[in-house]
């Protein structure tokens, strides 16, 4: 746990970041996000002291640091930034092993860490231990920048726009692999970025910065149902939040009962199946979806059953998919629900558009 308390900057009589006091909890993934030149990286700089406190104190799990020296605080603190700042001349495996090299780990002991967190970023400890910096991609480079930041175990990790530089795709992989990560080692983390759909997908809290002041720290839903201000309103994007909503959502949350029948099922027990429900998934033998009837956007003339349309395999969803996903998956395939499958592939439930507007507006009137 970290608590910055009235952290303040003054820049040559300028109040660049102005009596900021926050408590990130154990395990806790704190975004700082806010216009640009609101304070978010002087805030971050100034915990663990790249940037000296014009007044503020800053709390480690319990003890008074701001007067640490900083080579000792930065010990205990990982910090990850979008240029890298990986060495070129050393290896990958040098490169991570840099804090318990100057802890004098033992050498066995820094190897073993070198290769679970390469693994941790699956990266191939073979393949890639002993590359340079140069023969890695920039996803590459940044997994093993994040890498390093979290080799000697540090209480808490600041991470300054670590994926600002990646193209969309292999930021969206990092994202995914940060959030898994974060998940498994249950590590502290303070994270810089100005784009709210990074915030959105990894924060558990999210603080917004405006002019240097803390303007509001609250869980992504709060935030969205019950913004501080006209500017956080403004700044979260008012015409996105059902959309931007639904990435923090999953369909496990959303999964109601299917109407399903097998494929001995009569066409008159299917009708009845269509009128009480709209829709019905044909399963195999097995218990998997193969066709549905009804919940095209379209229907056949005269016959409420419409056409069987055979499921597709990007129709399905999982239960921890997001319902951004799933959403998007009805709206290009212009059907109506999709089936919820389980590990086995067989139909578990299912998420309807309808569903999604009742648990929407439900969350907007909470
Ligand atoms: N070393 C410095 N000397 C003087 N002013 C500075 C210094 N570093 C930052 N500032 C000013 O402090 C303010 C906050 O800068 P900071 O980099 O923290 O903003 P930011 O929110 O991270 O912005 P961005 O999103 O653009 O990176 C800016 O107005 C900036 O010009």
């Amino acid at each position: 746990m970290i608590e910055l308390q009235g952290l303040t900057k003054v820049y040559g009589g300028k109040t660049v970041v102005d009596d900021v006091s926050l408590t990130v909890g154990q395990g806790e993934f704190c975004v700082l996000i806010g216009p640009s030149g609101c304070g978010k990286s002087t805030t971050l700089k100034m915990v663990n002291r790249l940037v000296p406190l014009t007044s503020g104190r800053i709390v480690l799990d319990g003890e008074d640091v701001t007067t640490l020296p900083a080579e000792q605080l930065r010990r205990r603190i990982g910090y990850a930034i979008q240029s890298i700042g990986l060495f070129p001349h050393w290896t990958v495996a040098e490169n991570i092993a840099v804090v318990p090299k100057l802890l004098k780990w033992p050498k066995a002991r820094i190897a073993d860490r070198v290769e679970e967190l390469l693994a941790l970023f699956q990266l191939d400890a073979a393949e890639f231990r002993d590359k340079y910096p140069h023969q890695l991609s920039g996803g590459q480079a940044q997994r093993v920048g994040v890498a390093r930041a979290l080799a000697a175990d540090p209480s808490v990790m600041l991470m300054d726009e670590p994926f600002g530089a990646l193209d969309p795709i292999t930021r969206d992989v990092l994202q995914a692999e940060l959030a898994r990560v974060h998940r498994e080692t249950g590590k502290t983390i303070i994270f810089v970025t100005h784009d709210m759909d990074e915030a959105l997908k990894l924060a558990t809290r999210i603080a917004i910065l405006n002019e240097g002041r803390l303007v509001q720290y609250d869980r992504p839903i709060e935030l969205m149902f019950e913004p501080a201000d006209d500017f956080v309103r403004d700044f979260l994007g008012k015409a996105d939040l059902g959309l931007k909503l639904l990435t923090r959502r999953w369909v496990h949350q959303y999964v109601a009962p299917a109407p399903w029948a097998d494929r001995k099922a009569s066409m008159g027990e299917l009708r009845d199946i269509v009128a009480s429900h709209g829709h019905v998934w044909l399963v195999d033998g097995e218990g998997r979806p193969e066709g549905l009837f009804g919940a095209r956007l379209w229907r056949a003339d005269g016959d409420p059953l419409g056409e069987l349309s055979r499921v597709h395999p990007d129709w399905m969803a999982t239960p921890d998919m997001s319902m951004k996903e799933a959403l998007s998956r009805m709206v290009w395939r212009r059907i109506l629900a999709l089936p919820v499958v389980d590990e086995q592939g067989r139909l578990s439930g299912e998420v309807t558009m309808a569903g999604v507007m009742g648990r929407q507006s439900e969350g907007q009137a909470a």
